[in-house]
């Protein structure tokens, strides 16, 4: 099969906090024509593909994205359009050829990721395969619904308040299939918001949907989070739902400790607290505990709960093959969550999948902070069969259509099972 592009077309759109990201429209020679949407986080690793972008200042028509768009317009139109490709992949070789700079600096990560993300669906559209069998297919996995993680309280750089742990998700874990796990997880964000009312807490939303309640210790919000469980009538624990963490502890880190609800800890009390929570709650799953910078942290962390609970890099991997080799040689992690636009390309992301799934370490596809409309993510998670997704809150429209997305696919394969992978 021969990809070729006829016509490639970016604008500057809004993401889901009013600040500038790309949208990007391609058509191929026979006429097909897709668009992809792209995200942009707030809590990133350092060593993230880098993004051309505005907003953070509160100038939010800057040069960032429009350049990234001048790029896609431009650049990237000129060296793409008009050649065979033999696949997408190969396009994805091109841009990082083009690009040069081995982070995406020059053209911007935003502008490849959202040129990356287009061309895998014009393949898949021209192969005549819905875009997650076509995934399944370059991937060479078996395909699944993942469990969705719902980010239900919202802290750290996503919400106003003190709370310094990011995000607090519901993982229905012993749902029988997806509908059932996604009606679990919009009765007790429901339940939850009654919960919060009636013990005076705000119900206002943090940035992924979820509450964000004026409690500085996480402790707090996970017991409010076992009652909502309990009174929304399911199972607190691994055959009902459980819970999963993302703390995003660069975000908390001051020199080398790590400030939470006021107190200073060392690599070791954090993991002596987690240690606690993990005894006391039914968390399944802690991404983020430590910083990125803190890897013999990470190696006792891993050391300590790797075989009761998820240990997960996000912002320490980056979804970046090479940074997962490394950290699977040095026993950090047990799994790692995946998105698109920390690498860059669909076919870079594919690859830290397989390096992940080689090693036995679990993945989670995930969202973006900032997102939108676009659900390429729902996809991607069920083709490449990992498992597990997490897209925020059951609620806001770039959340749930992920999450309706998922549904969408459930129907278009009523075969596919669903849940965790074994391996
Ligand atoms: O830390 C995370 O996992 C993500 C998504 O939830 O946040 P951000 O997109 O801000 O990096
Ligand atoms: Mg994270």
């Amino acid at each position: 099969m021969s990809l070729r592009i006829s016509h490639l077309h970016a604008v500057e759109i809004l993401d889901s906090r009013a600040r500038p990201t790309l949208a990007v429209t391609l058509t191929t020679d026979d006429g097909t024509r897709v668009h992809a949407g792209v995200p942009s986080g707030a809590s990133t690793g350092t060593r993230e593909a880098v993004e051309l972008r505005d907003g953070d200042r509160g100038r939010y028509h800057g040069q960032g994205v429009l350049a990234a768009v001048g790029h896609v317009n431009g650049e990237i139109a000129r060296a793409l359009t008009g050649r065979a490709f033999a696949s997408a992949a190969d396009v994805d070789r091109a841009l990082i050829e083009l690009d040069g700079t081995g982070t995406k600096a020059r053209l911007g990560a935003n502008a490849v990721v959202g040129v990356s993300l287009a061309v895998a669906r014009a393949e898949a559209a021209l192969a005549g395969r819905p875009l997650w069998a076509h995934l399944a297919r370059i991937a060479g996995t078996e395909p699944r619904l993942p469990v969705p993680h719902f980010n239900v309280v919202n802290g750290g750089v996503h919400a106003p308040g003190d709370l310094d742990f990011q995000e607090f998700m519901l993982a229905p874990l012993g749902a029988p299939g997806l509908p059932e796990a996604v009606r679990a997880g919009a009765e007790i964000y429901t339940g939850l918001k009654a919960l919060l009312s009636a013990g005076g807490h705000t119900t206002g939303l943090g940035d992924e949907g979820g509450f964000a309640p004026a409690v500085d210790r996480p402790e707090k919000v996970l017991e409010l989070l076992v009652e909502a469980i309990d009174a929304a009538g399911y199972r607190p624990g691994r055959d009902g739902v459980a819970l999963a963490l993302d703390p995003a502890a660069g975000e908390f880190r001051a020199g080398d400790r790590y400030r939470v609800a006021g107190e200073e800890l060392t690599s070791d009390q954090l993991i002596d607290r987690y240690e606690e929570i993990v005894e006391r709650f039914p968390v399944w799953s802690i991404e983020d505990g430590l910083a990125e910078d803190d890897w013999d942290g990470w190696v006792r962390l891993t050391d300590r709960l790797g075989d009761r609970v998820q240990v997960m890099g996000d912002d320490i991997f980056v979804t970046d093959p090479a940074v997962i080799t490394e950290a699977i040689d040095r026993r950090v992690g047990n799994s790692a969550l995946i998105k698109v636009n920390q690498i860059g390309t669909v076919t870079e992301t594919l690859e830290a999948l397989r390096v992940c799934r080689e090693a036995g370490y679990a993945r989670m596809v995930s969202h973006r902070s900032g997102e939108t409309e676009d659900a390429f993510i729902a996809d991607l998670a069920v083709g490449t069969g990992c498992g597990q997704i997490k897209s925020g809150a059951p609620a806001r429209g770039e959340r749930v259509a992920k999450y309706n997305r998922l549904i969408e696919i459930g129907e278009e394969d009523r075969a596919l099972p669903f849940g965790l992978t074994t391996g």
